[in-house]
């Protein structure tokens, strides 16, 4: 199991770029404010991140000041500012990074066919030149400078060297080799990476970069098959947000390479506590939802609903979680409690809620959960609770609910039909009347019949949504004195005939006037 805290051990170091503020702002609905874009900037350099993609300064005036102001407040991480093999852009760039501690420049350039044939409308030399010209002007500006060769998983592998060693030779420090539209397979990937770092003379003189786009669900395996080609330096984003499908996800690549570090000897500096304060960050600055099965970050990530695992976590967390939810800074793992759950998470849910049932109880109590469950899509808290504190409170009832059945609607007189279990015989009612839940108290007192005058009917959900459980209080009045039942169902009308027998059960408890029929 992984303690993955913030300690780089002496496995291979990757460098991790994180491109949310750039890459990721370019997926549709992204956009953050200029504030927004500076509470992540500094949560990404305390998560411990080494490059930080500002933005693309001559993409807007908003960019530019964005990552100017970025490039000042941070301390620790590298900076970068993207821009085209364009004169201007680099220029733009380098003026925006220019006051940050690292300062790099980030510059790239289609090298595929299809690019340069329909983007770019240039040859394979005329690029050539052009990443030798832009290089320099970029690296007469800064001494970090990065090249990005665009589309480079569908660029032949002659052209896309001779790129390279170009962009080497006129001082770029890092080469990107991005899978631009996320095409490559894992093999390919690490392929392309070793096969440019052999074939290319001057490769030691850079760090390679893999940049994946996730169009066929890729991504983090492609990026990490570059690392095992070679690549010492991934880029990447909270969350995976990113043009299209996203980009490979920080928070997957880093802790698949904490937990597999095995199989895969190589760390970052990245202290992963920080990952699921970064995912909410992130996901509430840009209004974009975390899916819930998201690895590592979603709201299921640690949640297990299902009874059999349930029961393994609960004899041991490693039996069904790979890393601690505390080491990616989620507070901690929590049982579900819905359909597919058991006796084990339903006994130890009861009991972290302070309820101690014996054993015939729990399993009553047991029962009539798997009923709610199979009819409610969530089963919270106070579900459980409600349906406990109703098993408990009716263990001695002499009136209980069999069946009810009502026909309600706009073709009245509403009509209940309701069977009762009074001292262990079975008795049955129809009653009509004003409205559905007249009608079902109207069958309630044709079997139990009585004298209490109904005080009060109150009814509200407990909890959320068109499924909620509803909690209904009656009040029964006789005498001077009055008593009160409850009771809680899915369905109103249920749960408004369980109130009323409530408060009649505690009528004849207390020895009131009540004619339970079917013990006459
Ligand atoms: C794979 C990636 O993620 S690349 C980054 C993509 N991100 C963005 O595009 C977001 C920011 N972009 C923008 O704000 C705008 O597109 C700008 C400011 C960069 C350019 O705007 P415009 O000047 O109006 O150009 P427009 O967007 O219409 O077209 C892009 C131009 O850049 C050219 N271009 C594209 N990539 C490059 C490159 N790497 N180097 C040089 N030129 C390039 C295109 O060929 C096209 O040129 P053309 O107008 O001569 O045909
Ligand atoms: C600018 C480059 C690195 C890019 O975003 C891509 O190719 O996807």
């Amino acid at each position: 199991m992984s303690n993955a805290g913030n300690t780089v051990s002496a496995k291979d170091r990757v460098l991790i770029f994180d491109t949310t503020l750039r890459d990721g702002e370019q997926c549709p609905g992204a956009t953050m404010t200029f504030e927004e874009k500076l509470e992540v900037a500094d949560m990404l350099d305390m998560m411990g991140v080494d490059i930080i993609e500002a933005g693309f300064p001559i993409a807007s005036d908003g960019d530019f000041e964005a990552v100017s102001a970025i490039a000042g407040r941070i301390k620790r991480a590298t900076v970068a500012g993207l821009a085209r093999a364009i004169s201007a852009d680099i220029a733009r760039a380098g003026e925006a990074v220019r006051h940050a501690a690292r300062p790099r420049i980030h510059t790239f350039v289609s090298t595929s066919p299809i690019h340069l044939q329909h983007q770019m409308r240039k040859s394979e030399e005329e690029v050539l030149e052009i990443i030798t010209r832009t290089v320099t002007q970029a690296r007469n500006l800064v001494e970090d400078v990065e090249w990005s060769g665009m589309d480079a998983t569908r660029t032949p592998i002659d052209y896309l060297c001779r790129a390279v060693e170009t962009a080497i030779k006129a001082g770029a420090t890092t080469i990107n080799l991005p899978d631009t539209v996320g095409y490559a397979t894992p093999d390919e990937y690490r392929a392309m990476f070793k096969a440019v770092r052999e074939r290319v003379p001057n490769a030691d003189r850079a760090i390679f970069s893999a940049h994946c786009h996730n169009d066929l669900g890729l991504a983090v395996a492609n990026s990490l098959a570059a690392i095992e080609g070679g690549a010492r330096q991934v880029e990447c984003t909270i969350n995976g947000i990113g043009e299209r499908a996203g980009n490979a996800a920080l928070e997957e690549i880093v802790m698949a390479l904490r937990v597999r570090g095995d199989v895969m000897p190589y760390d970052t500096g990245i202290d992963a506590t920080y990952l699921m304060r970064a995912s909410k960050a992130v996901s509430s600055a840009c209004s974009f939802p975390v899916q819930y099965n998201k690895a590592i970050v979603g709201r299921n990530a640690f949640a297990h609903e299902s009874g059999i695992h349930q029961d393994g976590m609960l004899k041991h967390q490693q039996t069904y979680e790979i890393m601690t939810p505390a080491s990616v800074g989620v507070t901690k793992t929590s049982l579900v409690m819905g359909k597919h759950s058991g006796r084990a998470a339903f006994r130890s849910k009861l009991t972290e809620m302070g309820y101690t049932l014996g054993d015939n109880q729990l399993e009553d109590a047991f029962t009539r959960f798997k009923a709610l469950a199979d009819r409610k899509k969530h089963v919270y808290d106070e579900d459980i609770e409600a349906l406990v504190d109703e098993n408990l409170a009716t263990a001695h009832d002499r009136v209980k609910l069999v069946s009810l059945t009502v026909i309600a609607g706009t073709r009245g007189p509403q009509r209940a039909m309701l069977k009762l279990d009074i001292d262990g015989r079975v008795v049955a009612e129809e009653a009509e009347g004003n409205g559905p839940i007249d009608a079902v108290f109207n069958a309630v007192k044709a079997l139990v019949p009585h004298e209490a005058v109904l005080e009060l009917y109150d009814v509200h959900a407990v909890t959320e949504g068109t499924d909620a459980q509803a909690e209904v209080t009656v009040r029964l009045g006789q005498n001077g004195a009055a008593v009160t039942g409850r009771g809680a169902d899915p369905d109103t009308l249920v749960s408004s005939c369980k109130a009323y027998l409530a408060a009649l059960n505690k009528l004849v408890a207390r020895g009131s006037r009540v004619h339970a029929q079917a013990a006459e």
